[in-house]
């Protein structure tokens, strides 16, 4: 049985789940993401669904089967990145393989709706065109924009978290955890390899409309624990600058939520 607790704090809705297991967390991952792709294509016609790298895909592997396979509207998906490594798109590093061999390559998405950084381009080339791309897909009004922030709106992201409460590639202690004005930078000294990466800031980050942290395994538990205990500590993780426009929902499997 999971565990669920809810709060409302400053009009912003956050959930918290804790699952018996990985496998637990896939099936309500599955359910979850399932029932935002039926909201938003039956809203808006389309679904704009931004992934990251690490465990996450993997977790993703029951949208893959009966029923999700033959239920969602996969060719309303539109699929992007929250951060990349700035690689070959073959490369045993890139998000982009991660995805597309782990689950992409399994459903009817059009390839034209996934959109994958220019890999012949620098850390700051791929960055910038990646906002480029960003900002055309606004104009054709696939994404959204805020009306809040102007920042693009994304209907769901869906973000891990390293150990050290990293998310994206905003790293703790970076100063890219406080770009304020650039939709999608670039890190070129990033503490998790490879050290050339691009990512989306924190702006475009907290303007989702729904936004799932996905986190399993001890290693992350201390700044779980950092994030949702009560630590008093001063410095703050980038996991804990993570505050949509919308909701945040935490997906922790027991092994993550041991210090709770
Ligand atoms: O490209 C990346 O490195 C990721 O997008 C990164 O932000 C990842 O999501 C976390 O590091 C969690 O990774 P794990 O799920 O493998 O712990």
């Amino acid at each position: 049985m999971a565990e669920i607790t809810t709060a409302t704090t400053a009009g912003k809705k956050k959930a918290v789940e804790v699952f018996d297991s990985e496998e637990a967390l896939a099936v309500s991952l599955a359910k979850y993401t399932a029932d935002l792709s039926e909201k938003f294509c039956k809203e808006r016609g389309c679904f704009t669904v931004v992934l990251s790298g690490g465990s996450l895909i993997e977790s993703l592997r029951k949208l893959l089967e009966p029923p999700y396979i033959e239920s969602i509207e996969w060719s309303k998906w539109h699929i992007l990145w929250v951060d990349e490594r700035v690689v070959p798109k073959d490369h045993v590093d890139s998000n982009y393989k991660l995805a597309y061999d782990g689950f992409l390559a399994q459903v009817p998405i059009l390839p034209g709706n996934v959109y994958a950084i220019n890999d012949a381009l620098s850390a700051e080339g791929a960055a910038e065109d990646y906002e480029t791309c960003l900002k055309h897909l606004v104009n054709m009004k696939v994404i959204e924009a805020s009306s809040v922030s102007g920042f693009p709106k994304f209907d769901l992201m869906l973000l891990g978290m390293g150990p050290d409460g990293h998310v994206a590639s905003l790293f703790p202690g970076h100063q890219l955890c406080n770009e304020n004005e650039k939709w999608v930078t670039c890190i070129k000294d990033s503490p998790k390899p490879p050290p050339e990466r691009i990512t989306f800031t924190f702006p475009v980050i907290n303007s989702s409309a729904y936004v799932a942290l996905v986190i399993c395994g001890a290693a992350e538990a201390v700044a779980v624990q950092r994030a949702l205990g009560k630590d008093q500590n001063s410095d703050v993780l980038p996991v804990q600058m993570v505050s949509p426009e919308g909701e945040l929902k935490w997906f922790l499997d027991k092994d993550a939520a041991s210090k709770l």
